[in-house]
């Protein structure tokens, strides 16, 4: 058995964004290094964390955890459209010993996924069908939401089942750190804005998604520019964050809630609870180290924008 884990941030703006050219060259180098890492460790089976962004996921049934026994991209922001390779014997393997170990979720047959889930493969393998991949769905933007000892001891579950496998199983997270974009929230909503939520404004018209795409690239100029109205990015909070996965004990984490996540770190810091789900599966695999970190707030992608690469000791 070996598993290896990469943790990244995501962000549509990577492909919209005018990034300083220092920046863009250093990400590219976090890119490059994360991409020989994902080669070098030629997985047989990927498991990949990951948000939604009510592309696949709405309020009209919205499950705090969701595994996916096949699923298809739907290709937002440019994003590779279409199937995944989704092993469906290893992805209901997973999903029962889960629910074994008392973590309630749900499972999908036709499970919808965004750039939020899609965006690390396609960026490491160069397209998202490459490689056998049973995608997990953590909702973080659409509250209520679970507490985090769940998220992590979802994320044991899956870990003690990976390590019986014996397959070289990459795990990836794909989410946060702190950010806040401008994405539709229940409490705050319009009742076009509630359509969305509900799903209701699909099937798709061709416009819909251009306008709302067209929205979050413009905040983000905004934002860079210092003239948008959404909240900061948190550096510290995404350091000391990074530190505690990196320590190995995520016990600390227990404790954080939702509303002061929010508060510190943006309405889209719930994201991190791919990392936290990732990272505490490879803990229950075996101690692990950090490899590779990188960091750096970037209005740009409005992203505190993280990677890491972690192995086994
Ligand atoms: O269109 C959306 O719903 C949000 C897009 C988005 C923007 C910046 C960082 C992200 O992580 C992200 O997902
Ligand atoms: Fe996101």
């Amino acid at each position: 058995m070996t598993v290896a884990l990469i943790a990244t941030s995501h962000s549509p703006l990577l492909e919209h964004a005018d990034l300083e050219a220092g920046v863009a060259a250093e990400l590219d180098q976090a890119f490059t290094t994360a991409r020989r890492f994902a080669e070098d460790f030629d997985p047989e089976l990927v498991i990949s964390f990951g948000p939604d962004h009510y592309n696949g996921f709405f309020y009209n049934l919205m499950p705090p955890f969701c595994i996916g026994y096949a699923a298809s991209s739907v290709g937002d922001y440019g994003t590779q459209r279409g199937p995944l390779n989704v092993p469906e014997e290893i992805a209901r393997g997973i999903a029962e010993a889960a629910m074994s170990a008392g973590i309630d979720l749900a499972v999908s047959l036709q499970m919808e996924l965004d750039h939020g889930a899609v965006q690390p493969m396609e960026i490491l393998f160069g397209d998202i069908a490459a490689r056998p991949v049973v995608p997990i769905f953590l909702n973080s933007v659409a509250p209520p939401f679970t507490p985090l000892q769940r998220v992590r001891l979802l994320g044991e579950a899956v870990g003690r089942h990976v390590a019986q496998l014996e397959m070289r199983t990459l795990l990836i997270a794909s989410g946060g750190l702190s950010h806040d974009p401008p994405v539709a929230r229940l409490a705050t909503a319009t009742p076009e804005q509630r359509r969305v939520l509900l799903g209701h404004h699909l099937p798709a018209t061709p416009g819909w998604r251009k306008e709302r795409e067209q929205r979050v690239v413009e905040t983000a100029r905004a934002f860079a520019a210092g003239t948008a109205d959404i909240q900061d990015l948190a550096p510290d909070w995404d350091r000391a964050l990074m530190a505690t996965l990196a320590s190995g004990d995520l016990t600390s984490l227990d404790a954080w809630t939702p509303e002061e996540m929010a508060r510190i770190a943006g309405n889209s810091s719930h994201e991190v609870r791919s990392w936290i789900a990732a990272y505490a599966a490879l803990g229950s695999c075996g101690a692990y180290s950090v490899q590779y970190s990188y960091y750096r707030p970037i209005r740009e992608l409005i992203a505190g924008f993280g990677l890491t690469t972690v192995t086994l000791d």
